[in-house]
This record gives structure tokens, sequence and C-alpha cells, in this order.
């Protein structure tokens, strides 16, 4: 048996990754990350670059964001503690999913992840406090391309579980634009 199993969301472009866990008297092992299972689900583009971040206040909202080419990026996600509900929004203009968005828990618990491929914005939001969330991204960093969509846009109607009256936002994801005008995909 394979330590990971990986399945589509009803988007079908949106991999999620179970990991197998070996317990024992003294917690369990798990792997997290596998190339090659990867390639046997037909993604083989190298990860370049891996990132974190911590939140500290339960209800702390971080996107909806994306890198523009040519630096975009899939996103390989997982959370060490703590949990979110993470979201990806489909900005693919030609894409019959179009506009349309997956969420999912991500916790340190169910030691699931989430792929999130170029194409995607991608978001999440906190639902304790202290949670880390670690990624991998196969593009580097380039703030000239760090783009987003507004976490709360009526158009996009993302269904957030928020734990708290008002998310805790960066200055920056308070103004993202609206979907009419954000940057999008072909
Ligand atoms: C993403 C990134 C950021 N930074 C610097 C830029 C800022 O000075 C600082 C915080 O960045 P930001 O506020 O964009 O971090 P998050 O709000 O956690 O954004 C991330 O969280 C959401 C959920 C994502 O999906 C993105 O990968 C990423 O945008 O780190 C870097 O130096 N390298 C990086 O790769």
């Amino acid at each position: 048996m394979s330590n990971f199993r990986i399945t589509r969301s009803w988007i079908p472009e949106l991999r999620i990754i179970e990991t197998r866990r070996f317990a024992d008297d003294r917690g369990h092992f798990s792997e997290t990350f596998s190339q090659s299972a990867l390639a046997d689900d037909g993604f083989d583009a190298p990860f370049v670059q891996d990132n974190q971040s911590l939140s500290r206040a339960t209800g702390t909202l971080r996107g909806l964001h994306f890198q523009t080419a040519p630096f975009a990026q899939d996103k390989l996600v997982r959370v060490i503690a703590g949990s979110v509900w993470d979201v990806a929004v489909d900005l693919r203009r030609s894409s019959p999913t179009f506009r349309q968005w997956y969420g999912l828990e991500l916790s340190a618990e169910n030691g699931l992840q989430l792929l999130v491929p170029v194409g995607f914005a991608h978001g999440f939001l906190t639902l304790e406090s202290d949670t880390i969330v670690a990624y991998k991204v196969t593009a580097p960093y380039s703030g000239a391309n760090d783009a987003g969509v507004a976490w709360d846009d009526p158009d996009l109607a993302v269904g957030w579980p928020l734990p708290v009256a008002e998310p805790v936002l960066s200055d920056k994801d308070r103004n993202l634009p609206r979907l009419a005008h954000a940057a999008l995909f072909d």
C-alpha cells in the first residue's frame, strides 16, 4: 500500500492528498511529501521553495492569493499545528468551473494536504489559535507578481466558516480587488 492516497475534488484539477500514519506508543510517523507519488498521479512540476506561516489568532484569514505569470505557482499545502479551512478558487476564464471555489479542513489532526495548481487563488481561515501552515511552491516568490482577489467578493461567495465576527486580515488582504478587477488566467 502506498503511503499516499491522492483523490480529486469536484473541481478535478484540485488534488486532495491523504498521508498514511504509522502509529505506535511514541506517537506516529508519516511521510509528508513524495515526488514519485505525485508523478504517478500526473503531477511532475518541481517544487522550488518551502513556505511556513504561523497565525496566532483563531479567525486569521490569509488570501485569496496567487502569483501572475511568469511566477505563477502550484502550491502543496498542509497544516503542521492547528487547523484551517483551506480554499482554492478557479480563476481560469476558460474553465467550466471559473469563479467556483472548493474548501476543506486541513489540520495537524487529519494530516490532509491540498494541491492547488496554477490558475487558482488560494487562501485559508484558521480554526484554532497558533496554527502553522507549511506549503511547497513551484515558483519562487516575486513581489511584483504577487496578486489576489478579495476574500469576501460576493461574486465568489466563498463559504468561510468564520469562527469570529471579523477575520484577522493583513492590510494587503483588506484591500485586494474584487474578481472583476483582478488579474485572471486564460
Ligand atoms: C509569500 C511570501 C511572502 N514573503 C514576504 C512578503 C511579506 O513581506 C511577508 C508576508 O507576506 P504575505 O503577507 O503575502 O504572507 P501571507 O499573507 O501569509 O501570504 C501567503 O499566504 C497565502 C495563503 C498564500 O497562498 C500565499 O502563498 C502567500 O501569499 O513575507 C516572502 O518573502 N516570500 C514569500 O514567498
